[in-house]
């Protein structure tokens, strides 16, 4: 059987696109998901995405995404920008969207080419010294440090998302940040699932943004990041009791090839 896939792209953040509103894939695959996503033996990927059917009322669509190492996981913020511009694409929607991922639900939008995303409120953030912790659909644990551009993130991030703190739940995704400038950060993702640095994470920089205002390091309700793979920027509200509410999540999203699988 030949199955059409798309390869798309979020700042570097790759993703294998499979319309799967026939139902073609099963999401129990994971022996061939992980092949699909191997950079040696498949197409390679950092996830892999399947567009199903909507199945909440007023939805265009469903988001299922998958890590490189084949296991369904949490909420990907790239990913979902990129399945936003597949959509389009495919001729789902035109420039507005909404769909439902594991998390809940989304709207989206696309503007001169950037795809902006929003995500689900965040109203729990746990900080001490440099680190802090939040979920905004995928854990994160955030470390703001110096001199980025010189941490072994692979190795470092591995330590933190294999630690006694995390493994029990799960794991966790570990993003290094640094400030650059005023309301800029540059930042760097080890990706659980992936086991490795990835070019950007949308649910990272999401969380480092949020991290960075919740910690008062910036009082600015806009905040830009610079990732391996890219510029993205994140906005939200901060409410009196401290939720983060109205958060957007913007930046690039582009096909880069399309081709058959051969299952
Ligand atoms: N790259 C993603 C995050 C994908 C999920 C993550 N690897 C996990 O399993 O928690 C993003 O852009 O948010």
């Amino acid at each position: 059987m030949k199955i059409s896939f798309f390869k798309y792209q979020g700042t570097g953040n790759d993703f294998v696109m499979i319309d799967n509103r026939r139902n073609l894939i099963s999401k129990n695959d994971t022996k061939m998901i992980r092949k699909l996503c191997d950079r040696k033996f498949g197409i390679g990927a950092d996830g892999l995405i399947l567009l199903g059917n909507p199945e909440v009322e007023g939805d265009d669509f469903k988001m299922v995404y998958f890590n490189a190492d084949g296991n369904e996981s949490s909420m990907c913020g790239n990913g979902g920008r990129c399945l936003v511009a597949f959509a389009k694409y495919l001729g789902i929607i035109e420039n507005e969207a909404t769909f439902t991922a594991v998390d809940g639900a989304h709207k989206a939008s696309i503007e001169n080419g950037l795809v902006s995303l929003q995500m689900q409120n965040v109203s729990e953030i746990s900080q001490k010294g440099n680190i802090s912790f939040l979920d905004t659909g995928s854990p994160h644990h955030i470390v703001f440090t110096e001199n980025v551009k010189d941490i072994d993130v692979k190795a470092e991030g591995a330590a933190i998302r294999n630690s006694d703190t995390y493994i029990a739940s799960g794991g966790t995704n570990v993003n290094f940040v640094e400030a650059e400038a005023e309301n800029t950060f540059l930042v760097r993702t080890y990706e659980r699932g992936v086991e490795d640095e990835t070019l950007s994470c949308g649910t990272g920089v999401t969380a480092v943004a949020i991290a960075a205002n919740a910690s008062g390091r910036v009082h600015a309700k806009k905040i830009h990041l610079k990732v391996p793979g890219g510029e993205l920027s994140v906005s939200f509200e901060r409410k009196e009791n401290n939720s983060y509410e109205n958060i957007w999540l913007t930046g690039p999203a582009e096909q880069v090839f399309k081709g058959e699988i051969i299952c």
